[in-house]
């Protein structure tokens, strides 16, 4: 059976789970469960707290697990990125009063307050540069008015939390993080592991891409398979007129309307899109 670490509270643990249950697994109904048993798919969830998870599949307790990029790395423990997982989206930055440096290169000598001071030391020991750093356990950006830091560095996403103590990014990013599936470089159960991450990458993709059907005359179909190229190859189908053909083919969410306008444009007609549900490519 496979080990797998969900995290149980914070930014990551409801598109967590979420991902999950649309790749057909089974998730906890109530958040006091902590041990979830998925007999029918062979795999057993532990809800852990995101920061431990890199530690856990780290030591090889567990077998993968999914947590952010900043909190893996941070961690330092011996364990990869198998897939990003596209949610819990942020920056990490270097962030003050403005005017108080302008990159990392300015911070020798200097207080940086943060949560995460794994992923600091070694920002700054790339550059040579040696700080005091603070660690900090949350709320980062009060530690500057309460005079403990005079720089901080933490998760950016609007950028609101920052902007509302009056401080102000600098230097370049240090990272950009989301949510990532990990595990140990030489897996214990390498298929078992390989299902899971082709089940979430499934996931991504149904919800990357729609399917678009549409109909055109025959001396049109390469054009229009120009604007809809789909994944491998579009699905060209003859149809009862023999003038027409039924195209079928995977096309980008994001965008989606523009390539209708084009096919339209062409003279396609009958162009529906649908939502995929699930998919392996
Ligand atoms: N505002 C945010 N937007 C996107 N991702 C975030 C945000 N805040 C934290 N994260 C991400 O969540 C992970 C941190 O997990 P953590 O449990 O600390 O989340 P959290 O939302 O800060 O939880 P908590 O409510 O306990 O503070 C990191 O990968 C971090 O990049
Ligand atoms: O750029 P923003 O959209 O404002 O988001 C960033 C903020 O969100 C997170 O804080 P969280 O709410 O998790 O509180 P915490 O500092 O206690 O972890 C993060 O630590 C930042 O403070
Ligand atoms: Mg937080």
């Amino acid at each position: 059976m496979l080990r797998v670490a969900v995290p149980n509270k914070g930014s990551l643990s409801e598109s967590a789970t979420t991902m999950l249950r649309e790749a057909g697994y089974s998730v906890r109904r109530d958040a006091k469960e902590l041990v979830l048993v998925d007999a029918d798919n062979d795999i057993e969830f532990f809800y852990l707290r995101p920061r431990d998870i890199a530690v856990y599949v780290g030591a090889g307790t567990l077998d993968a697990g999914i947590t952010g990029r900043d909190l893996l790395l941070d961690s330092g423990v011996e364990a990869h990125e198998v897939l990003p997982l596209g949610f819990a989206r942020s920056t990490f930055r270097f962030a003050g009063r403005a005017g108080v440096a302008g990159s990392a290169t300015d911070l020798q000598g200097r207080r940086i307050a943060t949560s995460y001071p794994g992923l600091v030391r070694h920002h700054l020991a790339e550059r040579g540069v040696e700080a005091d750093v603070v660690r900090l356990d949350g709320a980062v950006e009060t530690s500057i008015t309460l005079g403990v830091a005079d720089v901080i560095a933490d998760v950016v996403e609007t950028g609101t939390t920052l902007r509302n103590q009056g401080l102000v990014t600098f230097g370049e990013p240090i990272l950009k993080s989301e949510g990532v599936l990990i595990a140990r470089p030489d897996p214990a159960q390498p298929d078992r592991l390989e299902i899971l991450r082709r089940r979430l990458s499934g996931v991504i993709t149904a919800r990357t891409y729609v399917m678009m059907d549409y109909d055109i005359r025959v001396e049109l179909v390469d054009r229009a398979t120009r604007i809809t190229p789909g994944i491998e190859s579009p699905t060209v189908s003859p149809l009862h007129d023999e003038q027409f053909v039924a195209v079928r083919a995977m096309v980008p969410r994001v965008g989606m309307n523009k390539v209708m306008d084009e096919l339209y444009g062409l003279g396609a007609r009958g162009i529906l899109v649908t939502d995929i549900a699930a998919c392996r490519l």
